[in-house]
């Protein structure tokens, strides 16, 4: 089905409404609306999955909403998100399907996708995921010289990296025995240091690439097994330590991994939507396969509510168009997401990868260009560290940069007050952004210090915050697998709805292809016998240099 949208988006209705909308609330206080409806929190709450959005912290009223999902409408948000989880083309660039949400679909015998069922082969995989894991744990498959394996080094970048690591560090209570380190950049450095940490006797070299043409993740492969064979193994001895994930299992094959130790990814699953396929057997090796079910679970509650949830109540449509009402009507052109949770530390990058590789385009789907922004530049960290760092900026800087928090009501490790303590910093930052100080408060403040008049005005103004800055809280009982899955799920589609809205594609990611280009004819000119130095004057300059590995003129 061809879902392209009649209207443009900017030209429905609905937009001009929220238009008119937007001046609308320039004057509204977010305090003041706080105080003239006692029920605005519970009005404005949604749970879901195990998780509770409070998004009442937010510059909008009844109104606003229902011009959002107006306009979510308009923009046939429920036949394009119907589209996706049925297997349609809808990464019309590529020519492909988009089935994360099948990969975790328990409730499905069948699902036809590119002319085939996909289910029967994600379960095989699965079936061959859990008996690995098992085997590994149990000490039945060990390294060459019959030694239990206490270490694995996962290779691999952007999706087929993000998101395993993410996960193994969120569920790090969950842990098993096995070690597991993550090599990513190029940077020779990145895997030296870890290759210090390990024994290649007892070590696991998993690498992950759904194109495997990855320059990055063969070079690190490469340069693993090289340091495995310089340890005295022989080249037989690669097959009990190499493991592949790929969608090319011929390449793999032919990089010398045996066929047996390869798990297959299908180019339907987006890199950066795969830890739910075998991209995500590091984290089954690190927290066991049941766990990773459960992942896969919460999940797939979320992919529940999200298909059935009328629109008003349904979570990742609220957040995706709260994300683009801001984006849009505010010029909001960054999001912050602070994760109230050490366990969660990650999760920002993830979230970064995700929205910002998904939605950074600037061409609709018929490849004219957008009328409205897209994606906002998505950044983070935990909490508390970033109150002492750019929560100055989000409480008192020129720009709107609308904040998740995400907090667990417990923590994984109850220390005296800590978690009350931190948990109280999280409420108390979305409380700041909300209410401000305004100038009479800051002036209350200053009454009684030995200051002039002119004085206390002056420091005043320095201390005046504005509020209304908007936030959303997310809260789950406790960082579990299935909580996990589920938060993950809910900022996947969170992406895809704003994706839709805009008429883009979430699902490609040419803008990555430039680079990569380039840099390969870069590295020739600095390897080269004698450089041709046909570049521009700044990149010839700058190869100049690298193969001196001087600044000497
Ligand atoms: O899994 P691979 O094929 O090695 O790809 C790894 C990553 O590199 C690409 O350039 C894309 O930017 C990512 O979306 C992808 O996840």
């Amino acid at each position: 089905m061809d879902t392209t949208m009649t209207t443009p988006l900017t030209q429905q209705p609905a937009w001009q409404a929220l238009l008119q909308q937007r001046q609308a609330l320039e004057s509204q206080s977010l305090r003041q609306a706080f105080a003239d409806d006692p029920d605005r929190a519970e009005r404005y709450q949604v749970q879901a999955a195990e998780l509770l959005l409070d998004y009442s912290k937010n510059r909008i009223d009844d109104a606003t909403l229902a011009h959002l999902f107006d306009l979510a409408r308009g923009a046939q948000l429920e036949q394009q998100r119907d589209a996706m989880f049925r297997g349609d083309i809808i990464n019309r660039t590529e020519g492909r399907a988009v089935l994360h949400t099948a990969l975790r679909n328990s409730r499905q015998d069948t699902l036809q996708a590119e002319g085939a069922n996909v289910i029967p082969e994600i379960n095989q995989t699965l079936a061959k995921m859990k008996a690995f894991v098992e085997e590994v744990h149990s000490g039945q498959r060990t390294g060459y010289t019959g030694k239990a394996f206490t270490d694995v080094i996962a290779i691999g970048i952007g999706g087929s990296f993000l998101g395993p690591k993410v996960a193994t560090e969120a569920l790090r209570p969950y842990a098993k025995s096995l070690r597991l380190h993550y090599v990513a950049n190029v940077d020779g450095t990145s895997l030296v240091e870890k290759l210090k940490k390990v024994d290649p006797e007892t070590t696991l070299v998993l690498m992950s690439s759904k194109s495997f043409t990855t320059q990055e993740t063969l070079a690190n492969t490469e340069s693993a097994r090289d340091w495995f064979l310089q340890s005295g193994a022989s080249q037989q001895d690669v097959a009990a330590h190499f493991v592949a994930v790929s969608s090319n299992v011929p390449a793999a094959v032919e990089f010398g991994i045996s066929a047996d130790n390869i798990f297959p990814m299908w180019d339907w699953v987006g890199g950066r939507y795969s830890l739910w396929s075998a991209i995500g057997l590091p984290i089954a090796l690190a927290v066991g396969f049941d766990h990773f079910e459960q992942l896969l679970r919460g999940a797939e509650a979320m992919d529940s509510h999200f298909l059935e949830a009328p629109l008003e109540q349904n979570m990742p449509v609220i957040m995706g168009m709260l994300s683009l009402w801001y984006s849009n009507f505010f010029d909001a052109q960054s999001q912050v997401i602070l994760t109230y949770d050490h366990y969660l530390r990650g999760l920002p990058a993830y979230i970064q990868q995700l929205d910002m590789e998904s939605n950074g385009k600037s061409v609709d789907d018929a490849g004219n260009p957008v009328a409205h922004s897209t994606g906002p530049v998505i950044w983070g960290g935990e909490g508390t560290n970033g109150q002492h760092a750019y929560h100055q900026l989000l409480h008192q800087g020129t720009a709107i940069i609308p904040a998740d928090f995400i907090l667990p009501l417990s923590s994984h490790n109850p220390l005296g007050r800590h978690h009350n303590m931190l948990a109280a910093n999280c409420l108390a930052q979305a409380q700041a952004l909300m209410q401000g100080k305004n100038l009479d408060e800051a002036k209350a403040e200053l009454a009684g210090k030995a200051l002039s008049e002119a004085d206390l005005d002056r420091l005043a103004r320095h201390k005046v915050m504005p509020g209304n800055r908007p936030s959303n809280t997310l809260v789950m009982e406790q960082l579990t697998p299935a909580t996990l899955g589920a938060l993950i799920a809910l900022y996947e589609h969170r992406t895809f709805v704003q994706g839709a809205l805009w008429n883009i594609n979430s699902f490609d990611q040419w803008g990555v292809e430039l680079g990569k280009v380039l840099g390969n004819a870069v590295l020739a000119e600095i390897e080269a016998e004698s450089a041709s130095y046909a570049q521009d004057s700044s990149t010839n300059g700058l190869i100049k240099l690298l193969r001196q590995g001087s600044l000497k003129a």
